[in-house]
């Protein structure tokens, strides 16, 4: 039996193991099992908490099918309100390491359901190198790619994790379920990617469409909603600080000092045990 948590941020939702005090199967395998929506508890990922040698704590992050993220921004929240009310770190700011690197939650407001935490996600990196994108160019910026007869202008950044953010004037017009596996996989991207529609209201006001990777469609990405705040800014020079709004609810990212913060909520849905055997 193995004892988790169910939490969510802002729709997406994830299974928690605490993997210090207690042994875990293998997590891929483990990923694929809790996640799956009518065999399992049903989430969009797995997340496992492990001591760390250069920081306070470790997260390691895995899809509903079964592969390994560098790094969740909705999940990093709810991660960072386990470890805080487990008393699994001290204070309210601390260092997590991630695959991507270190990231710095701070807890803003602490309450037994829900909390508001800050990330300091680091910086954004627009290399083709880093995105393991199959083409000549430094980097994809605004670049035409066709789908279906269709013309989209793509941008590729990493920000914890590898994102295509496509601004776009109307989310209506888009099918995700067609064009989200479809970017997801495409042969740009060989290691795949995750797809940010976006559609901008106004300079400070975002709405965004998600398609993970791993994953399929999800209420909301955090790390994905950082990209489209990082990409509008350089496209379209909207705010450094922008509310985007996802189908779970809306997160706020602000560009300071060549950093990008992530500011939204983390809730717990519920406790209990797995049955694994
Ligand atoms: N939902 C996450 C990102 C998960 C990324 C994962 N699907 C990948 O394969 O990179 C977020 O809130 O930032």
């Amino acid at each position: 039996m193995l004892e988790f948590i169910k939490m969510h941020g802002l729709g997406n939702d994830f299974i928690i193991f605490d993997g210090i005090n207690q042994d875990l199967p293998d997590h891929n395998e483990l990923a694929k099992k809790v996640c799956d929506r009518h065999f399992g508890i049903g989430a969009d990922g797995m997340m496992v908490v492990k001591q760390s040698s250069s920081s306070d704590i470790k997260m390691l992050f895995y899809n509903a099918d079964g592969s390994q993220a560098p790094m969740c921004g909705n999940g990093i929240r709810c991660f960072a309100k386990y470890v805080f009310d487990e008393k699994l770190v001290r204070g309210k700011e601390f260092e997590v390491e991630t695959l991507a690197g270190i990231m710095r939650p701070r807890i803003i407001s602490s309450e037994e359901k829900i909390s508001f935490i800050e990330v300091n996600l680091g910086k954004a990196y627009f290399s083709s190198e880093m995105i393991h994108a199959n083409t000549n160019k430094e980097k994809i910026l605004n670049e035409s790619i066709e789908i279906d007869g269709n013309i989209f202008k793509i941008s590729a950044v990493v920000v914890g994790s590898v994102h295509a953010v496509i601004f776009v004037d109307d989310l209506n017009k888009i099918d995700i379920n067609v064009i989200g596996r479809k970017i997801e996989n495409h042969q740009l991207f060989p290691n795949k990617i995750n797809v940010n529609f976006c559609q901008i209201i106004d300079d400070t006001n975002f709405q965004v469409l998600t398609w993970e990777r791993g994953v399929g469609q999800t209420l909301a990405c955090g790390t994905g909603a950082a990209s489209a705040a990082v990409v509008g800014s350089i496209l379209y020079n909207t705010s450094k600080k922008v509310n985007v709004h996802l189908l779970g609810g809306t997160v706020e990212i602000e560009q300071r000092d060549n950093e990008i913060f992530m500011t939204g909520p983390a809730e717990v849905i519920c406790k209990g045990v797995y049955y694994d055997k």
